[in-house]
């Protein structure tokens, strides 16, 4: 069994070993999560992780290191902990905004670097995480991508799109659960409890989901169905267009993409 380290051990980092752990393909005791303030890692510590304020001591016992800071954190990490990577390693970093080339700037030319772009539902093994490298073999590809198959649906892109996958899928995530929100809200102006309206509005968002995913239809073919002629599907929709539900989806969604892409000297 791969030890893994987890260098920062926050939203994602996290997620990533609770994803992991609930896999049933990773065991607590062989994932240590780091990050400076220690004593946040009490609960964690319980579920038999390692915990670790020391990233160089972690990172030296690990075959699999994620670096899960903060893009503008990453140098002063790297510094610490390059004289300790080593080339049998693989490290693996969920970082916004930062390259392979980025990385091994700082860790040394020959250490093996793969990117990873997850989700927060990797805590629940729904992660939609994209993956891509510079140089790394296709056997270390294999096996970055065998961690987070564990863990949701994998696809391996070219590394000039990982700044478009953070917008689309990391982010995307926050997007879907806004419109979820937005719909139970409707929900309660039209009638329901709150309670009932959010219950309501999430089955029905995964209805939706599970519809495209199981008959791989195009969602507008799913939408003609719905959308009876002179119904009030049509005009609900209508409604939301003309008030630029579309446009605002793709903006936020190219504005997000810039934004992920100027993270790591923000
Ligand atoms: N949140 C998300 O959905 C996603 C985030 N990402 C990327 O993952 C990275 C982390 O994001 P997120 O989890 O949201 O951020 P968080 O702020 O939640 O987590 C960052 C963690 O890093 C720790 N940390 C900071 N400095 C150090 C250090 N020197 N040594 C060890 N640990 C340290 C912090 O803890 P402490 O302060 O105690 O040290 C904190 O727990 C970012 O680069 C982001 O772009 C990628 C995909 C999805
Ligand atoms: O908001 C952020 O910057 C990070 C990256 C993707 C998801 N969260």
């Amino acid at each position: 069994m791969s030890k893994i380290t987890i260098v920062g051990s926050g939203n994602i980092g996290f997620s990533l070993a609770k994803g992991l752990v609930k896999s049933g393909q990773y065991k607590a005791a062989d994932i240590t999560l780091t990050r400076r303030n220690i004593a946040a890692l009490k609960q964690e510590a319980d579920l038999g992780f390692g915990t670790s304020d020391q990233n160089a001591e972690a990172v030296s016992q690990a075959d699999i290191v994620v670096l899960a800071i903060l893009p503008q954190q990453l140098r002063k990490v790297m510094e610490e902990i390059q004289p300790v990577v080593r080339t049998n390693q693989i490290i693996v970093s969920v970082v916004s905004g930062v390259s392979c080339a980025d990385v091994k700037t700082v860790l040394g030319g020959h250490s093996v670097v793969v990117r990873a772009m997850p989700n927060t539902a990797i805590a629940i093994g729904q992660s939609m995480t994209c993956i891509a490298t510079d140089n790394a073999t296709d056997e270390v590809v294999a096996q970055v991508e065998a961690l987070f198959e564990a863990v949701g649906a994998v696809v391996v892109i070219q590394e000039d799109l990982m700044t478009s996958a953070t917008a689309l899928c990391a982010c995307g995530i926050a997007f879907f659960l806004r419109a979820i929100r937005a719909a139970s809200q409707g929900g309660v102006e039209i009638g329901f409890h709150a309670h009932d309206a959010l219950k309501m509005a999430v089955q029905t968002a995964k209805g939706a989901a599970d519809l495209l995913l199981q008959t791989q239809n195009h969602p507008e073919g799913e939408i003609d169905k719905v959308t009876s002629p002179k119904g009030c599907t049509i005009a609900g929709l209508n409604e939301m267009e003309h008030h630029g539900f579309s446009s605002a989806f793709i903006k936020g969604i190219k504005l997000s993409a810039k934004k992920a892409g100027g993270l790591y000297n923000d």
